[in-house]
């Protein structure tokens, strides 16, 4: 068939790991887009191509026929499973380039095929965050048992000998000698099916900052609720970080909750079933109210960080009558595919900046695929620049996939033009950089109780931190967010009311509508330590 004017066939092994390879499964999928393909593949198909091509990349030029996607859902069983052929029909005649590759196998399963999420660990101070992202990185084999041991030494050193699990995570000294987690920890484990990039926000009221910048990050949240006696109560009270933490994953955008119920090895608790649902019968309603409903979006899962229990391995049957699901690493690794947008304009909130041998950024790619050797635009300066060097868990790769967490080496910018906040974008599509905008907001937690036009405090959004302004109170807002024309400009606004308002930022910032891009357009307002509102931006004003 190879540079004839009828489809290109395209064979894609994705094989093993185990005995499903020897039980292959003929699938056959008519694509004429790769950009709407699961990530794994379409991000293989494309670098063998473009490899092989000086052309056009492949993306361009087809179009979906049976698209994986159905209601913006992706089918599990469509999904490439390791094991299992996928056909692919490629249109050439479409294409002014008909030298395409028929074949394509590839042996080895490799980090690049599998499904990529991003986790992110919240929860109340010592709920055990670290000791469990620690854990999972010892039992996942990414920290071996060397650099574990050293840990284990310095820390009794210090006389902390329980925290050199978190030590995994906690990689800066500051963070090791208080044991605090200060900055978004990054590590990153595979299971079976999928890759994991973990990341290990601090608990600390004095650090929700970054704690916010990281959720905006996420996929899934793993919120570490203690089950100690004492401990799991104070989580719960009017300052504990549960509330706060919950809130702001859900206003951030993150889709799943896996609530682990941890320390149930603890003396206190002794894996008492009483004491497991008396702690369901609690978290479940309340966290029904943030909008994670259990069995919807939302999974609890009894562990004991500390002695490893019911992370990797189940617990033994008939030991804890009270669960009998998945471990915590089964269940994420047969969690349903994440659907990505990798067709749509790229789209890349810088979380962090540094340089080495050349300006690095990272971030977590929301929206399009970035390719090595090409020139994109940061904003809001409008610089252009071309990626140099593309690295996914500690991986070069030619294409990042729409989804993923990433490292980009660029050309054309100096460290101090790059800012957490800014935007790299498509060069033809590039992200508005604006001063005003209104947004549809609920207050909450308001110092006397109201706002006022005037009022200064804080935006979040993705990775923006940013002075803004209460210009005006536009409206009040009905359930479904339509302005109610009753009351318009009211002199205030009170807590738990919704409201349409005017904000103005100090700077120009790079955010979008909730209903073009729901990763830019969703917010957060802080003021004085305290989240005071969250909503979604309806209109871009200037
Ligand atoms: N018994 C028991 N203790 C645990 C468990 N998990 C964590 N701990 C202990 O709880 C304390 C706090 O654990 P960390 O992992 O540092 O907690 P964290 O939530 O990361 O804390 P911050 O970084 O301060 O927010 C340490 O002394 C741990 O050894 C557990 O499963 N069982």
């Amino acid at each position: 068939m190879l540079g004839t004017s009828g489809p290109t066939t395209h064979n894609i092994l994705i094989p093993k790991e185990s005995e499903k390879a020897k039980n292959t499964v003929n699938l056959s999928v008519s694509v004429q887009n790769t950009a709407e393909l699961a990530p794994e593949v379409s991000n293989k198909l494309l670098q063998k191509y473009n490899k092989e091509s000086s052309k056009e990349p492949l993306y361009m030029w087809a179009k979906v026929k049976n698209p994986y996607y159905v209601d913006n859902e992706v089918l599990t069983e469509t999904c490439p499973l390791p094991g299992e052929i996928k056909e692919f029909s490629l249109n050439s005649d479409m294409h002014p380039e008909k030298e395409v590759n028929s074949t394509h196998k590839f042996q080895q399963i490799s980090k690049a095929e599998k499904e990529h999420l991003n986790v992110i660990i919240i929860g109340h101070v010592d709920a055990g965050k670290s000791t469990i992202g620690g854990h999972l990185m010892v039992l996942t084999g990414q920290v071996d048992a060397r650099t574990l041991a050293k840990y284990a030494a310095d820390a009794k050193l210090i006389g902390r000998e329980s925290w050199y699990l978190s030590w995994a995570l906690d990689t800066n000294e500051e963070e090791r000698e208080k044991g605090k987690t200060v900055e978004v920890g990054r590590a990153h484990f595979c299971t079976e099916n999928k890759k994991f990039t973990i990341l290990d926000a601090p608990g600390h009221n004095l650090y929700i900052s970054q704690m916010i910048s990281g959720v905006s990050q996420a996929d899934i949240g793993i919120l570490v609720i203690s089950a100690r006696r004492g401990e799991f109560e104070a989580g719960f009270e009017r300052d504990g970080q549960t509330r706060e933490h919950a809130l702001l994953a859900k206003t951030a955008g993150v889709r799943f909750m896996v609530v682990l119920v941890n320390k149930m090895d603890d003396i206190s608790v002794e894996w008492s079933s009483q004491r497991y649902n008396e702690i369901l019968e609690k978290l479940v309603p309340f966290l029904k109210k943030f909008g994670y409903v259990n069995g919807r979006n939302a999974y609890f899962i009894p562990c004991s960080g500390l002695t490893g229990a019911n992370l990797k391995d189940p617990l033994p049957e008939g030991f804890f009558p009270a669960y009998k699901g998945p471990s915590l690493l089964q269940f994420l690794d047969r969690m349903k595919p994440i659907p990505r947008q990798h067709n749509a304009p790229v789209r890349l909130p810088i979380l962090d900046k540094y340089k080495d041998m050349g300006v690095i950024i990272a971030g977590k790619l929301d929206s399009g695929m970035i390719q090595l050797g090409k020139k994109y635009t940061l904003m809001p300066n409008k610089i252009v620049v071309e990626v140099q060097q593309i690295v996914i868990d500690e991986e070069e790769a030619e294409v990042a996939p729409s989804g993923c967490s990433l490292k980009l080496k660029i050309k054309g910018a100096e460290e101090d033009d790059v800012h957490p906040g800014h935007v790299l974008c498509e060069s033809s599509h590039l992200c508005p950089a604006i001063e005003k905008f209104d947004a549809v907001v609920r207050f909450m937690n308001l110092e006397g109780g109201i706002v006022t036009s005037g009022y200064t405090c804080v935006l979040h959004c993705h990775a923006l931190i940013e002075n803004a302004t209460l210009l005006k109170i536009i409206g009040k807002v009905d359930d479904k967010g339509e302005l109610n024309k009753k009351h318009m400009f009211p002199k205030f606004a009170r807590s738990d009311e919704m409201v349409m308002v005017r904000l103005q930022t100090d700077g120009r910032v790079c955010v979008e509508t909730f209903k073009d891009f729901p990763s830019l357009g969703r917010i957060t307002l802080r003021d004085e330590k305290r989240t005071v509102a969250i909503g979604k931006i309806t209109k871009l004003v200037g």
